[in-house]
This record gives C-alpha cells, sequence and structure tokens, in this order.
C-alpha cells in the first residue's frame, strides 16, 4: 500500500501545497476574529469597509483552497486505489493455482476490504497531514498571542489524542470480525446465485433463506457493533477535548479579567486553541483507524500478494519435444496428505494419443495439473528428451502444451473472441481450428456466425460445443502437447465419440484422461495408462490389457456389462 501511495509523487506534492494554504487560511480565521473584536472594542481602529473586504477575501480563500485540496486528495485517492485494486488483480492473476483465494474472497477484498482501506487508511493519511499543519500554525499563531495558554496547550492537549489509543486492540479486532462476516455473506450470495435450480429443484428455498438470514444479520451486527464502538471512542475524544476546551476558555478568560490580553486575543486564542485541540483529537482518531486496518491489508498481502507462483520453468530454452517425455519418481501428496501421485515414472512418445483410465479420486487430474505446471512443487523429474521441464521458459512452454478442462469457462464475448482468446488470428488458422474440431456446422447456425456472443458461461452452447471450443482454442495454438481432462464428461455416448475421435486425429501428442470405457474409443489410443491410488498399475493397447485380464479389465467388464460370474473371475 505504501508504495503505490509513493508511486503518485507529483500529486502528493500537489496535496501537501493546498493543504498548507488551507491551514494557513483556517488559522488565519482566528486572526480576523481578533481584529474585527478589537476594532469594535476600539482598541485597534480599522474602517469597517476594510473588515468586509478582508472578510471577503477570507471567504474566497477558503473556498478555492478548500476545493482544490479536496479535488487533489480525490485525485490522489483515485490514482492510489487504481494502482492498489490493479495490484491485487495482477497478484491474483500470478498466484500459484492451489494457493489461490476463491473467486469470492477475490470479489470480497476487492470490494469490502478496498472500501475499509480507502475510508480508514488513506482518507486518515490525507487528513493527518492537514490537521498536523493545522496544528503546527495554529501553534505559532497563539504562542505569539500569550506564552501561558499555549504552555497550558502543551501540557494538557494530549489527553484527548491518547485516550482512544488505548482502544485500539478492540478496534482492529471488530473491523476484522465485520469483512470476515461480510466474506462468508458475499460467499452466500454468490452460492445462491449459482446453485439457483439446485435451490429450486431439491425445494430448499426456505432452509437457504434462513442461513442467509443468519450470515446477512451476522455482517450487519458485526458492523453496528464496530461502528457503535467507533461511535463511543469519538464521543470520549469529544468530551475530552470539550474538557480541555473549557479549560482554555476560563484560562483566557482569567487572562482578560486580569488585562493581559484583549477580548479579540481571547477570542482569537479560543479559536486557536480549537484549531490545536481538534486536530490533536482527529490525529490521534485517524492514526486509530491506520491502526486498525492494518490487519486488513496484512490480510490481502497474506492472501494475494505472497501467494505469486513459484514457477517450476525458470529457464529461458524455448520448449521442444523431439521424441520422449520421460517422467521419473514423480510423487507429490496435497499439504501433507498421504500421496497422491506416487513415485510414477513413464515415458511417453511424441506424436502418440494415450487414455488414462481409473477410478475416480486416484490422481489423474493432479498427474495433468503437475504436467500443466499448476502444480509445482513435486519430487521427481519430468524432462523433454533431454531437457529439464525447469530449463524451459514458461511462455514458450504453455504455447505448445495446453490443458483442456473439464469445464471449458467462456468469457462473455464472441464466438471468435472465445476460441483465439483475444490473440490475433488469421482467417485460415480460424477456419481450419473450426473445421478440425468440429465447429463448422455450429457457426453457421448462428446468423452472427463467429460474432455470436456466447452469453455468461457459454450458456448458448451445448456442453459438445464448448468442449469444441476447447479443442479449437488449442488448435489456433498449434499445441503440440495436449493434456485433456475429461473431453467427454457430461456428453452422451454418441457426442462422446464424437469429440474423442476428433481428439484422436489431431496432430499432437495427447495425454487424456476419459471415463468412457468403450472399446471403440479406446481401441484408437495407442497406450492406456492404468492409474490406481497414485501408481501406473497397468498400461498397454485394448487389445493387451483386456488379455492381462487385471484390474483394467474388470473397470472395462464393468462399463460394458460383463455378467457377474465373468467379473468374480477376474476379481
Ligand atoms: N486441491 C486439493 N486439495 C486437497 N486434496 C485434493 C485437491 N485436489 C484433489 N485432491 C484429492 O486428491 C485426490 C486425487 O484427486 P484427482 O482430482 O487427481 O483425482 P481424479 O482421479 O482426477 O478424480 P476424478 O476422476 O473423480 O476427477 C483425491 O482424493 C482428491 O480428493
Amino acid at each position: 500500500m505504501k508504495k503505490n501511495i509513493l508511486n503518485h509523487k507529483l500529486l502528493i506534492l500537489v496535496n501537501i501545497v493546498f493543504v498548507v494554504a488551507v491551514s494557513v487560511v483556517e488559522a488565519l480565521q482566528a486572526i480576523l476574529f481578533k481584529t474585527i473584536v478589537d476594532t469594535a472594542t476600539g482598541t485597534l481602529s480599522y474602517n469597517i469597509a476594510t473588515l468586509a473586504v478582508y472578510s471577503i477575501l477570507f471567504l474566497l480563500s477558503v473556498f478555492i483552497f478548500e476545493t482544490s485540496s479536496k479535488v487533489s486528495s480525490a485525485a490522489l485517492n483515485k490514482a492510489v486505489m487504481i494502482d492498489y485494486k490493479q495490484s491485487i488483480i495482477e497478484s491474483f492473476i500470478g498466484s500459484d493455482s492451489q494457493k489461490r483465494v476463491t473467486s469470492s474472497e477475490l470479489i470480497s477484498l476487492l470490494n469490502n476490504d478496498i472500501k475499509v482501506i480507502e475510508d480508514n487508511y488513506l482518507k486518515s493519511i490525507i487528513s493527518i497531514f492537514k490537521d498536523v499543519l493545522l496544528f503546527i500554525v495554529s501553534l505559532f499563531l497563539l504562542l505569539r498571542i500569550n506564552i501561558y495558554l499555549t504552555l497550558v496547550i502543551i501540557a494538557f492537549g494530549w489527553i484527548p489524542v491518547v485516550i482512544p489509543q488505548l482502544f485500539i486492540k478492540k478496534n482492529q479486532a471488530l473491523k476484522g470480525k465485520y469483512l470476515e462476516d461480510l466474506e462468508r455473506f458475499v460467499n452466500r450470495i454468490k452460492e445462491i446465485a449459482q446453485g439457483f435450480e439446485v435451490i429450486k429443484g431439491f425445494n430448499i428455498e426456505e432452509k437457504v433463506c434462513t442461513v442467509t438470514l443468519k450470515d446477512n444479520s451476522d455482517a450487519e451486527i458485526s458492523k453496528f457493533k464496530s461502528d457503535a464502538f467507533d461511535g463511543f471512542q469519538g464521543a470520549i475524544s469529544i468530551v475530552s477535548g470539550f474538557a480541555i476546551f473549557f479549560m482554555n476558555l476560563l484560562i483566557s478568560g482569567y487572562f482578560v479579567m486580569k488585562g493581559n490580553i484583549t477580548v479579540g486575543s481571547m477570542i482569537a486564542a479560543v479559536q486557536l486553541m480549537n484549531y490545536i485541540v481538534n486536530p490533536l483529537i482527529s490525529i490521534s482518531m485517524y492514526v486509530t483507524k491506520i491502526k486498525s486496518v492494518d490487519k486488513v491489508i496484512e490480510k490481502i498481502q497474506e492472501k494475494l500478494i505472497n501467494n505469486n507462483i513459484q514457477d517450476v520453468m525458470q529457464g529461458n530454452k524455448e520448449f521442444k519435444l523431439k521424441n520422449i517425455i520421460s517422467i521419473e519418481g514423480l510423487t507429490y501428496s496435497y499439504e501433507d496428505q498421504k500421496d497422491v501421485i506416487s513415485n510414477i515414472s513413464m515415458k511417453l512418445e511424441k506424436g502418440k494419443k494415450y487414455a488414462i483410465v481409473g477410478e475416480s479420486g486416484c490422481g489423474k487430474t493432479t498427474l495433468l495439473k503437475i504436467l500443466m505446471n499448476q502444480i509445482t512443487d513435486y519430487q521427481g523429474e519430468i524432462i523433454f528428451d533431454d531437457e529439464n521441464i525447469r530449463s524451459f521458459d514458461p511462455k514458450s512452454y504453455y504455447k505448445k502444451v495446453t490443458l483442456i478442462q473439464q469445464n471449458v469457462f467462456m468469457f462473455r464475448d464472441t464466438l471468435k473472441n472465445n476460441i483465439c482468446l483475444y490473440n490475433d488470428c488469421t482467417e485460415e488458422q480460424l477456419n481450419k481450428a473450426l473445421k478440425q474440431s468440429g465447429l463448422t456446422k455450429t457457426v453457421s447456425m448462428h446468423q452472427e456466425g463467429l460474432d455470436t456472443i456466447v452469453g455468461e458461461g457459454g450458456v448458448e452452447l451445448s456442453g459438445g460445443e464448448l468442449k469444441r471450443v476447447a479443442i479449437a482454442r488449442a488448435l489456433i495454438r498449434e499445441s503440440e502437447i495436449l493434456l485433456v481432462d475429461e473431453a467427454t464428461s457430461a456428453l452422451d455416448k454418441v457426442m462422446a465419440s464424437e469429440i474423442e475421435s476428433t481428439l484422436i486425429n489431431l496432430d499432437a501428442t495427447i495425454l487424456a484422461i476419459t471415463h468412457q470405457l468403450d472399446e471403440n474409443i479406446l481401441s484408437k489410443y495407442n497406450e492406456i495408462l492404468v492409474m490406481k491410488d497414485g501408481k501406473i498399475i497397468e498400461s498397454g493397447n485394448l487389445e493387451k490389457l483386456i488379455e492381462n485380464k487385471g484390474y483394467f479389465y474388470y473397470m472395462f467388464s464393468i462399463g460394458n456389462n460383463n455378467s457377474a460370474m465373468e467379473l468374480q473371475n477376474i476379481h
């Protein structure tokens, strides 16, 4: 945050200039008071018209400098906030995919936490600056009026400053609790929007409304407690400020009675004492506010800024695969749990098509995530011909290796932008990709063709079409290796078979997870890798695996409804 503020030195300077001007003009109000009162009581002999001109000049200056100061501080606020939010977004994009925050956490951070920081941190810093100046100028002017009054202020003015500091911890805790509850509420709302059909379909509207009401009121109660505490703290500061004010009034009244100062000086002194005590109270409140958001800034720092990916590939070599991908002793576990990938060693040949099969949870997706560099803290080696994955430039690797995921994410944009992913692509490249991915018919069916807006999350496309878009994306990039995480999930058998055929006919090395234990599909793969408990326990083409009559054959038989008797023999 500090870095984001210091990035705008010119705006800070402009702010300082206007804040100085505002503070000087405000403090001069006391001198104008004194001049008018002393003229009225006969101590000074100014002309009333001259005093009226001074007053008008004073009002004009206040208007000009206040406006300029507010506009420049709003401009600084805007610039810093753009920077800070952008750094959060960039940190999110650069974060490790395993440790990244969820979408609702990110939205909550960018809306709620940022708002708290903006209101309590940035605005406080700007205001503190103004108050410090007002304090210094007023103290200087008061010193010129009466040294004893100045000493009284110095002796007792710190009381309203110190009191709010006693409540910093409590304030921090209340603000932290509010943001925590608000995040839970935002999360709940997101779930309601996403799970709308499930809520309706399972008739759980009432239950969902009840838990939402709890989250909603928890967040508002926490906000109320935080605001109420702010109010209590503010009241204590104001009361102690008043106490100091009356004490000053009494003391300056005493000096007037003694004939040490004039009535005009007394009014000016009281006014200046206000300008000394009030900024002190405000400064102490702003310091409390700044400290209370320290935890919020720390939270953002922890969740995002410190969570940037340590790319396993830190080299600068252009990615190239001539013959063989060798995986040696690959082992991985999620956060100290048991191994999800357990000492896998295998070789994959360029251009061949590999199917990965295995029961749910055996580690198939994790294996692809490691190969895609989404998981980096694994043990073992991944070698392309004789180059370790770590020696490649990540950009060139991601250009040639593409992961097609189970759920195809679509931007709310045109079909073309969703396929080209905002990169330039020629008509020839596009047509080739459409043809190979089987999307030509889909494009011609839509009146707007490639300019058709696909709707939020691609709702206007079928499941099969979405998978084809994912394939087209890989084709546009001319990816040489396709890692496919269940390209056919949620598709009927005919569509699944069509998509698998499309994939198998591509000119690329393919490593595809499939749940389709279908003879027609599996026979097209050069090799089937059978996974169980994080290991590859069998491999070979379909014929060989059926002959083996091992674990694969057991799964294959269930998938193809073989007789119970036959299954018992195998198992
Ligand atoms: N982010 C994660 N944190 C902790 N455990 C995880 C995480 N992702 C997956 N796992 C666990 O790791 C194991 C392997 O998961 P993985 O997704 O690789 O299995 P899979 O074989 O692809 O399953 P499926 O066929 O059901 O998609 C599972 O037990 C899963 O619960």
